[in-house]
């Protein structure tokens, strides 16, 4: 444990991507996690180059001293079948349960565009319709209510291209769910790319507030993805997301606010950039020194 409340850990998305897997396709797994331990990190959040079996996983980090802090859960809410949700939802629990998670990143994939590449993020995101945002709510309850059979919670991660992206619908989300059964995540980066506040956020949902990943945006890029009206996929390509320390986020009022306040858990340092053009090992290790240097831990 890096601080006796704060846990630090990095995200595999700057080694191989998620989303394009042929961004960093030359990079392995190991190589991936033996970096992010070498860099100071004790955590990880999983990647699709990751072994499916909890058991083999388990090896492989505690060699490493790294434990899994969370990974991402893509819902339909909105466009399937709860039970279709649900079903994908439960075997994911256990999959992280086994790892002994505590948080389950939850985002709302039901017209999202985050992973099309024709659509510009910004002019396409989509809005849902009332009876939608009914469906989310109740729906996202119900996910809670699963996660606590197993002694976890969700962590809603609000994003760029998805129908929870600004304040207004954050602010829609958190008034319309019970605050026992749905927590927030708090994603520095993709709160400063679509124009948000995010000490505003962070003040004002710090009980909710249960999973971090800290990005950060090169303005310049950000601004000209915006007026090029490109698509998600191409901000990332293009280099708009980088590393704490890197960018135009102030980090250090942010994490002044994190430690005064009661939050517990992890911060990931989670910059999705192309590993081609930023190696990295080395962009990990900037981000934690950076860390270290604004707040001590
Ligand atoms: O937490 C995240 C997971 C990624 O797959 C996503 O696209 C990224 O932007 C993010 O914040
Ligand atoms: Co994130």
């Amino acid at each position: 444990m890096i601080s006796n409340k704060i846990q630090l850990g990095c995200a595999p998305i700057a080694w191989t991507n998620d989303d394009m897997p042929e961004l960093g396709s030359e990079n392995t797994f190991e190589q991936c996690i033996s970096e992010m331990a070498l860099a100071g990190y004790t955590g990880t959040e999983i990647g699709n180059k990751y072994p499916k079996n909890p058991k083999v996983l388990k090896e492989y980090l505690e060699l490493r001293n790294l434990k899994v802090a969370s990974a991402w859960f893509s819902a339909f809410l909105t466009t399937k079948p709860f039970e279709e949700t649900k079903k994908e939802f439960i075997k994911h629990r256990d999959f992280l349960h086994a790892m002994g998670a505590k948080v389950i990143v939850v985002a709302e994939q039901g017209h999202s565009i985050q992973g099309k590449i024709k659509e510009p993020v910004f002019e396409n995101k989509p809005y849902f319709t009332e009876q939608e945002w009914d469906k989310l709510t109740k729906g996202l309850e119900s996910l809670g209510e699963l996660a606590h059979e197993k002694g976890m919670e969700i962590v809603y991660h609000h994003h760029m291209g998805t129908g929870v992206q600004t304040t207004e619908e954050i602010d829609r989300l958190m008034q319309n769910t019970d605050p026992d059964k749905v927590k927030l995540l708090f994603d520095t980066g993709h709160l400063v790319f679509s124009g948000e506040d995010p000490m505003e956020i962070f003040n004002k949902y710090q009980s909710r507030i249960q999973h971090i990943h800290f990005k950060d945006i090169r303005e310049k890029v950000a601004k000209e993805v915006k007026g090029k009206k490109d698509s998600f996929l191409t901000a990332v390509k293009k280099g708009t997301f980088t590393v704490p320390g890197d960018g135009m986020i102030d980090f250090k009022p942010i994490m002044e606010a994190i430690l005064k306040s009661e939050y517990e858990g992890w911060i990931i340092v989670e910059a999705e950039q192309d590993p081609a053009k930023a190696n990295p090992y080395k962009y990990a290790l900037k981000a934690r020194k950076y860390i270290k240097e604004i707040s001590g831990i």
